[in-house]
């Protein structure tokens, strides 16, 4: 059974107070009504990864960096390595996501290597992929999911797979405050599974977990967690407010099963 996750992926937003009351309110959140069936993990900006560690109390909050460096370590002014990442205490990292494809530039074969070096260091990527608003009106949205999981995981065995969480964010839904319907979110995630089915087995696609993103609010949570391939949310506008990432988790804790 795969774990189910509710992340809140703050972006480049929040200063350090403003994360430390978001982190502690999530903590107390979680430690006044503990957790049974999700995980919650938060992903702050570099500057506040050991803050929002120390300020993680609770064994269901855990911290993801949002970005890692393919390298060991070395001349890459500006990088975080892997190392580093797990000497902070974070425990996952974002690998992929379609802000880092398209404003960065990284491609499928830096993303492969990002994925190897996290698991190397024992840290759990979130695997992001998602199709363009043009890819899916011209139809192609299957094929281009299936490449971009293709050219990240095509190296790896299966017994690694359950050890990278995948994300299906549509790049037209992400902050665009329109969100894929829960049909279109749940096709997508069925056929990502099947893809796992074909590619490793029945049961590295059971084991492995599948967010989505996209706009995700409190308002269109229940509906989008409610569908049967859809593990949790990445969640980026409405997890750097206190109110609403706390609804969030309250409603991913009674559906998500
Ligand atoms: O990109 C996202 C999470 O990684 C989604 O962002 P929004 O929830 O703001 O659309």
């Amino acid at each position: 059974m795969a774990r189910k996750i509710i992340a809140g992926n703050w972006k480049m937003n929040l200063n350090l107070a403003q994360g430390a009351a978001l982190v502690k309110a999530s903590d107390d959140y979680l430690n006044a009504n503990p957790a049974k069936h999700i995980d919650v993990i938060v992903a702050p900006p570099a500057h506040q990864l050991v803050q929002t560690v120390k300020l993680s109390t609770n064994t269901k909050l855990s911290v993801v960096a949002q970005n890692m460096c393919a390298h060991e370590n070395g001349a890459y002014t500006g990088e975080i390595s892997a190392s580093m990442l797990v000497d902070a205490g974070v425990e996952l990292v974002i690998v992929g996501h379609s802000e880092r494809r398209e404003i960065f530039g990284e491609d499928d074969a830096l993303l492969e290597a990002k994925l190897h070096k996290a698991l190397e260091y024992d840290l759990y990527p979130i695997f992001c992929v998602g199709e363009s608003l043009e890819q899916r009106q011209a139809g192609i949205h299957f094929k281009h999911i299936e490449k971009q999981l293709e050219a990240g995981l095509k190296n790896f065995n299966a017994d690694q797979i359950p050890h990278i969480i995948l994300a299906y964010e549509p790049i037209w839904a992400i902050g665009t405050g329109e969100t894929a319907s829960p049909e279109q979110a749940q096709e997508m995630h069925a056929f990502i599974r099947k893809f796992l089915t074909g590619k490793f087995s029945a049961t590295v696609a059971d084991e492995t977990s599948i967010l989505y993103g996209g706009s995700v609010k409190p308002s269109n949570a229940k509906d989008l967690f409610s569908q049967p391939d859809i593990d949790g949310g990445l969640i980026g506008g409405a997890s750097i407010q206190i109110d609403s990432f706390l609804e969030l988790i309250k409603i991913g804790e009674s559906i998500l099963r």
